[in-house]
């Protein structure tokens, strides 16, 4: 503690040991029960975030597990549509329910209350970052084993207050090989440093095309440097995931839980050591 403290942690950023800890986290609506949260989040927008939260609730409930995803990218909600949920979300005067897709993974998003999937959301940050927290304290997620949670790309307003507000178990942060990773994958390794929350690892979308008829992977961003950069941060590497065209369609007719590939065995294997 320095000669000069003033007790108001609040406004000081010395690292001391008097230094109080602020709790933000909020209590889940107390009829629910999760076990494991997990958030996945990326530098930029469009790097298969979304895609990544989806599979890996995909697989995880393949294995066994009750998984759910809370869709906190309020802007740009695409989990609904890749499980083509087309109903929405009911609630009561103190409750909100997930609706549960056709394997059984129960999903919240911004779109499942909206009359209209194309309705814009021009909210400003504090409004979205309280929606998100909402959907933590006012929806009744019944024996959740895993959830993930989709996190808006970057480091903004809405991701700080899930780190904050969320009991996180972990993060898996999305990168695409034409990111400046290095830098990106830094920033996340620091933000999550900052609020104590372990990273279980970077998985590297749109990694590889796979040629259809000799099997060659062709690397169209160039060669990938995650791995070196996973060294160098002392991470895992949970994945690869190719650019496929069934990936695509699948996203888009609403049959995420119908691509078996299995890309992210080994985040499944990190998950079920949590
Ligand atoms: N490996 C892939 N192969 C084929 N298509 C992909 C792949 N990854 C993502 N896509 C497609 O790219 C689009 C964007 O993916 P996604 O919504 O997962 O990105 P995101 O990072 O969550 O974006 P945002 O940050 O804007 O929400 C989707 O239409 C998805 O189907």
């Amino acid at each position: 503690m320095s000669e000069e403290c003033t007790h108001d942690c609040g406004s000081c950023s010395q690292d001391c040991a008097e230094r109080q800890k602020t709790d933000f986290l909020e209590k889940p609506h107390p009829m629910s029960s999760i076990k494991k949260v997990i958030g996945v989040v990326s530098g930029k927008g469009g790097v298969g975030k979304s895609l990544v939260t989806s599979l890996l609730a995909v697989m995880m409930n393949r294995k066994g597990y009750h998984s759910a995803i809370l869709d906190a990218d309020l802007t740009g909600p695409s989990i609904p549509k890749a499980f083509g949920i087309k109903e929405k979300a009911t609630g009561t005067e103190d409750a909100l329910f997930p609706v549960t897709s056709k394997t059984g993974i129960d999903i919240m998003s911004l779109n499942l209350l909206l009359e209209n999937d194309t309705d814009p959301v021009v909210w400003r940050g504090p409004i979205i970052a309280g929606t998100v927290k909402q959907f933590w304290t006012d929806v009744i997620w019944k024996d959740v084993d895993y959830m993930f949670v989709d996190m808006p790309p970057g480091t903004g307003d809405v991701p700080l207050t899930v780190f904050q507000s969320l009991p996180l178990d972990g993060i898996v942060v999305v990168t695409s090989p034409q990111e400046l990773v290095s830098m990106i994958v830094a920033k996340a390794v620091n933000m999550a440093h900052m609020m104590d929350i372990p990273i279980l690892g970077l998985v590297e979308n749109m990694s590889y095309v796979q040629c259809p008829d000799c099997g060659k992977e062709i690397h169209v961003f160039g060669e990938s440097h995650i791995d070196e950069i996973a060294r160098r941060e002392g991470l895992k590497v949970l994945g690869k995931l190719p650019i496929d065209p069934k990936i695509a369609a699948a996203c888009d007719a609403g049959e995420i839980e119908d691509v078996k590939e299995s890309f992210l065995e080994d985040a499944v294997a990190v998950l079920q050591t949590l």
